[in-house]
């Protein structure tokens, strides 16, 4: 069964339309990347999969639980944490997570409690009120949050987002636990190298349609051949290699430019095109295509 089937689901905010018909599936154990520029749509289908918001048609239902049919058995099987940090300022950390298990109808559940406030590292924050927390530190409480009632299917909306490189580590490290002991993961992240070391399959979005669906591998093997990054100590790039040039914004910029090559022996030609027209190289890589050339390709209509 789908931890999570979303079908030919439509929403319209009055003239805009937010989402046009997504159909995805995604399977028990998966650790899925739900990707797309900002606009796209993510938040939205978040918010009709936790049964915030209503689509105007199709369906979503978690664990074969419809999300408004069985609202309370779907929302039993799932942990969200929102992208916006909202909270009643007057309980601690503990508190607030005690409320959660309440609302999930779980009395003694402080032995979890402790557990995920460990992984979070917020132990030391307990009995500290919400007010009085940083905002990574609230983030860290949204993730607790979430997770209270071990929900099987876990959906994180950017819970990355503007957080320090230490609670991404154990942030990671934590949700990468629950995923090998079962949890479905969802994820939206504008972070890329993020997506491409977790995600095991990918969504793309793009106002609101699937325009990408399948493996993280199978994503970056789309694009072919590798790529060849040149800074430029001086001069500008010849007129013949601006086609190469991957990230229009480079051409703008100037200086560093990320150069498509398909084979090893389309390099020296276009060394020798550098040469010739009196630019010196300052650095130079050859790289593999990544998640975040697929992603821009995609986005530009390209492929
Ligand atoms: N309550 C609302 N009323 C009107 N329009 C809305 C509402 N919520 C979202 N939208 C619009 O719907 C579209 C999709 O927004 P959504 O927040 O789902 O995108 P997103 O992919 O999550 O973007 P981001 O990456 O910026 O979080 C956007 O054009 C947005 O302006």
């Amino acid at each position: 069964m789908a931890a999570l089937q979303i079908v030919n689901v439509e929403k319209r905010y009055k003239s805009l339309q937010a989402l046009g018909g997504v159909t995805l599936s995604v399977e028990e154990g998966e650790f899925f990347g739900l990707l797309g520029p900002n606009g796209a749509g993510k938040t939205t289908l978040i918010s009709i999969i936790a049964g915030l918001n209503r689509a105007d048609s199709g369906s979503v239902a978690i664990l074969g639980h419809d999300v408004v049919r069985n609202y309370r058995e779907a929302r039993q099987r799932l942990g969200v944490v929102p992208q916006e940090l909202v909270f009643d300022p007057f309980f601690t950390v503990r508190e607030t997570l005690r409320m959660q298990s309440g609302y999930f109808g779980l009395k003694n559940n402080d032995k979890w409690i402790d557990e995920v406030m460990a992984n979070l590292d917020l132990t030391n924050k307990a009995d500290t009120n919400m007010r009085a927390l940083s905002g990574g530190m609230k983030r860290r409480v949204l993730v607790a949050q979430a997770l209270v009632h071990k929900p099987p299917v876990i959906v994180l909306d950017e819970p990355t987002a503007g957080v320090d490189v230490e609670l991404r580590q154990t942030l990671w490290k934590f949700i990468a636990r629950l995923n090998r002991e079962g949890h479905t993961i969802v994820l939206t992240t504008h972070y890329l190298e993020e997506a491409q070391a977790l995600c095991n399959r990918i969504a793309m979005l793009k106002t609101g349609k699937v325009v990408a669906l399948d493996s993280t591998s199978a994503l970056i093997k789309r694009i072919s051949g590798s790529q060849l990054v040149v800074r430029l100590a001086n001069g500008d790039l010849p007129d013949a290699l601006k086609p190469l040039v991957s990230h229009p914004d480079e051409l703008v910029a100037g200086r560093k430019y990320t150069l498509r090559v398909n084979e090893y022996t389309d390099v020296e030609p276009i060394l020798a095109t550098l040469r010739q027209a009196g630019a010196t190289i300052e650095d130079m890589q050859l790289q593999q295509a990544d998640l975040e050339d697929v992603f821009i390709q995609i986005m530009e209509g390209e492929k």
